[in-house]
């Protein structure tokens, strides 16, 4: 089954369009974790990173659809780090969640089928096989064609930013040339790539990156690219929250998935969830804030 189906399939069995980020920081593991953090080594924190991503795993296996590792936390660490970041994708699979990577990766052509190799091939040639990839759409589409090719092969999906949540994206995403911005441009371009690659549920494995953060644009980019999965990054930490999403998804409840990192793994630091929860109970802060966030999308999403 394509990638776009199978999200669709996901977040129908779960009645959730929530993706839950996986963004490892050392200062905020819960302490039961960081306490057992032998030495300073990287091994010991990639240990950690493990047993914390995992349990969080546990506990969100059934509750959404799919997790997205953020890449750069586990590059952080080196080399064990990386390795880390392989055992999360394999036991996040283990668990029947779907996996989208986040590492914004891209290059020119030659290249970038190296990388959509790495993340989304099979077997050994693809250390981090995961169902989709987070790309940058910045060298243009001879850049994307190995990550269609790929999607194609091995039923895999990406997700290419289009516009982005940080305050600081507009400075080139909403540059106007011929008469529509650069984000505008690169939303017709997927569009142009998911021709001939629709799935029953009506989208395509080319998706999107639009933040919460401005929803005014996630409804025209709703509009402009009826058949990409949109990811919203933006809910929560960076002040999303859900009557801004609503403008992402169709009138069936599809369409979209939201992601929130901070504040459903760290959510034991959350003022409303730290008293009844603390430290210790940090497993059942991340179910309380992921049924929360499941439960105000819910209210204007129906899947
Ligand atoms: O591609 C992404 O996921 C992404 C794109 C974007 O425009 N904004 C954005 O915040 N992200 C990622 O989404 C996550 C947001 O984390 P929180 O702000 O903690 O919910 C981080 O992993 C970001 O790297």
């Amino acid at each position: 089954m394509n990638f776009a189906d199978r999200l669709a399939a996901a977040v129908q069995r779960t009645g959730s369009v929530t993706c839950v980020g996986l963004d490892p920081r050392k200062a905020q593991l819960p302490a039961v974790i960081r306490n057992s953090v032998a030495d300073e080594s990287a091994d010991a924190w990639a240990a950690a990173y493990t047993q914390f991503c995992k349990e969080i795993i546990d506990v969100v296996k059934d509750i959404v659809p799919c997790v997205k590792p953020q890449a750069a936390f586990f590059e952080q660490l080196g080399p064990a780090g990386m390795v880390a970041l392989g055992q999360v994708i394999r036991y996040a699979h283990g668990k029947g969640l779907l996996v989208i990577t986040d590492g914004k990766r891209n290059d020119i052509g030659s290249t970038a089928t190296a990388y959509a190799q790495a993340y989304l091939g099979a077997g050994d040639r693809s250390p981090w096989g995961s169902d989709s990839l987070t790309v940058s759409p910045y060298l243009g589409q001879d850049s994307l064609e190995p990550f269609v090719k790929i999607c194609d092969q091995r039923e895999a999906g990406v997700f290419v930013l289009v516009k982005t949540s940080n305050p600081g994206g507009g400075l080139l995403q909403d540059r106007e040339t011929d008469g529509q911005t650069v984000y505008q441009r690169v939303a017709a371009l997927l569009t142009e790539l998911n021709q001939g690659r629709i799935g029953e549920c009506g989208y395509g494995p080319m998706g999107a990156v639009v933040g919460a953060t401005y929803p005014e644009q996630l409804v025209a980019m709703r509009a402009a690219m009826p058949q990409s999965w949109i990811l919203i990054p933006g809910f929560g930490a960076q002040g999303g929250a859900a009557d801004d999403v609503l403008g992402g998804f169709d009138s069936k409840g599809l369409g979209a998935v939201v992601n929130s990192s901070r504040h459903i793994i760290f959510a034991h630091e959350r003022e409303e969830f730290r008293e009844k929860y603390g430290d210790a109970q940090w497993q059942q802060a991340v179910e309380a804030a992921t049924n929360q966030m499941n439960q105000q999308l819910g209210t204007i999403v129906k899947v």
